[in-house]
């Protein structure tokens, strides 16, 4: 029952390969305390074999001196070393896990699930596209439940697997398992999350976690039986999350090594590039047209999100880090006032009115919260007044930065529509926001204006053009006119 693969001692390149593939899933699990996330780690790398001998050995020998399973090895024991490590304090909030079968590969972030680690959950859902809510058979939807639902489901996560574990307490009832399942979705009505799915099982037997069982024989999906949960996260549909109509290109830097090499540096926030595509730079407006996808390992004929390039363009027209290239018929309100749902994530709570740093994909840029529109209760998802954001709050507020910037939301972009909060004087960052849309108070622009002498505007640009080793800022932007 260990880690093996036979490819691995007949081939190693061909093994290496494949690995390299198979398509990634990042995925968190949550739950309240006690509900068997860690058994259920233990219980997913145990059935798909890839524990290690050695670990194994060990803690079958700890399961008899400290377990909690009778003669059952206590896989929860595996995923120990993190959790006596959380009981001292030492620093680790989020632990990832990286795991693999022939059909994917997979990093779980593996998130405490305490009322005050809203902060931790946050930090580990922002990159994932699944989340497994476990769930005791025994006490059905609970609090917890509720509230990591919710921020789950406010980070835009699109998959949610509600797991209704321990399921060998309830003598496998079919009745039961109706039951949590009509609780939960008279809850989940509220949420947005496009699919959502329910697997019984039971980490601790095995049963439906990585391998079917005849315990659960009534668990049917369409009329099929129903896939345990590992078969679930091999198949969930990836590709249908991401966004590949909207190009966002946020640029990270502007390398100019030569006079005849200028290219625009970045991670494709979203949307599709191909050479010959027509482009807009924002805030500018200014349209051109890709020339080159250049990388570490040659040109590319196109380019997905997530994916760190080069553009050079067909012509030299004045671009800065910070800005954006959009596709050349985009339309995206410039602002300088946001709308966002913010998880606050430090003791010292949020003040309106008070500036901070805000980092907006590449852009670097200063705000302040102008309003609290009111504090998400999350366990129950109604709204309440309140002045301030505690740690771990999360709020609806309008901000107002000091320049204009393209607006992006959350759900169809979150490369872009989202920004982190940083604490001017400590440089700590203290807050996470999701942009929802233009803010109340906001002054919108479409295009450039540029009311200030041209030649001041021209030598800008032009040492700026020439000289982007100097990081010299843009005029317009310093004039509180960066539109
Ligand atoms: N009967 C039964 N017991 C289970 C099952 N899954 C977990 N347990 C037991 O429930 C207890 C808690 O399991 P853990 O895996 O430690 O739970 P956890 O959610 O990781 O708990 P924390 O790490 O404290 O948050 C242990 O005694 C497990 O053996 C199950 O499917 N059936």
């Amino acid at each position: 029952m260990s880690h093996a693969s036979d490819k691995i001692s007949a081939d190693i390149e061909a093994y290496l390969q494949e690995h390299e593939r198979k398509d990634l899933l990042r995925f968190i699990t949550c739950g309240s305390v006690d509900d068997g996330k860690s058994t259920l780690i233990g219980r997913l790398l145990f059935d798909s074999k890839l524990i290690y001998e050695d670990q194994l050995a060990s803690i079958t020998q700890a399961s008899k001196t400290s377990g909690t399973t009778g003669d059952e090895v206590d896989l929860a024991l595996l995923v120990d070393g993190l959790q006596s490590e959380r009981e001292q304090g030492i620093t680790i909030d989020v632990a990832y896990r990286f795991f693999s079968t022939d059909k994917r590969k997979f990093i779980i972030a593996d998130t405490p699930g305490h009322e005050q680690y809203t902060r931790n959950m946050a930090t580990g859902a922002s990159s994932a596209s699944l989340a497994i809510i476990l769930i005791d058979a025994r006490y059905g939807v609970q609090t917890q439940t509720r509230r990591h639902s919710f921020i789950a489901d406010l980070l835009g996560i699109q998959h949610l697997v509600i797991a209704v574990n321990k399921m060998d307490l309830v003598d496998y009832s079919e009745a039961r398992f109706n039951e949590i399942v009509a609780e939960y979705q008279e809850f989940a009505d509220k949420l947005n999350a496009p699919d959502i799915r329910f697997v019984p099982m039971s980490a601790l037997k095995g049963d439906n976690v990585v391998n079917r069982s005849p315990s659960l024989d009534w668990y049917t999906v369409d009329g099929q039986a129903g896939p345990s949960l590992l078969e679930v996260l091999e198949t969930v549909e990836l590709t249908r999350d991401q966004n590949l109509s909207d190009l966002r290109f946020p640029v990270q830097y502007v390398n100019r090594p030569n006079l005849d090499f200028r290219g625009y540096c970045g991670t494709l926030a979203a949307g599709v590039v191909r050479p010959g595509d027509s482009v807009k730079v924002l805030p500018s407006g200014k349209i051109s047209t890709i020339e080159r996808i250049v990388t570490f390992d040659g040109d590319l004929e196109i380019a997905y999100p997530g994916q760190a390039i080069t553009l050079t363009l067909d012509d030299e027209i004045d671009i800065s880090r910070g800005d954006w290239l959009v596709a050349a018929d985009a339309e995206l309100p410039l602002s300088n006032a946001l709308e966002a749902d913010v998880v606050w994530m430090h003791e010292k709570p949020l003040q309106p009115g008070r500036q901070y740093d805000i980092k907006l994909a590449t852009r670097d840029l200063t705000g302040q919260v102008s309003a609290i529109d009111y504090l998400y209760d999350v366990n129950t998802l109604e709204h309440h007044e309140g002045d301030s954001l505690a740690l771990n709050a999360i709020g609806r507020v309008q901000l107002e930065l000091t320049q204009s910037v393209p607006v992006d939301d959350y759900r169809s972009s979150p490369g872009t529509g989202s920004f982190i909060v940083i604490d001017r004087l400590s440089n700590v960052t203290v807050g996470a926001g999701m942009i929802r849309g233009v803010g109340r108070s906001g002054t919108q622009a479409t295009t450039q204006q540029t009311d200030w002498a041209a030649f001041e505007a021209d030598l800008n640009a032009l040492v700026r053009k020439h000289f982007p080793h100097w990081e010299a800022r843009d005029v317009r932007e310093l004039l509180g006119r960066g539109n």
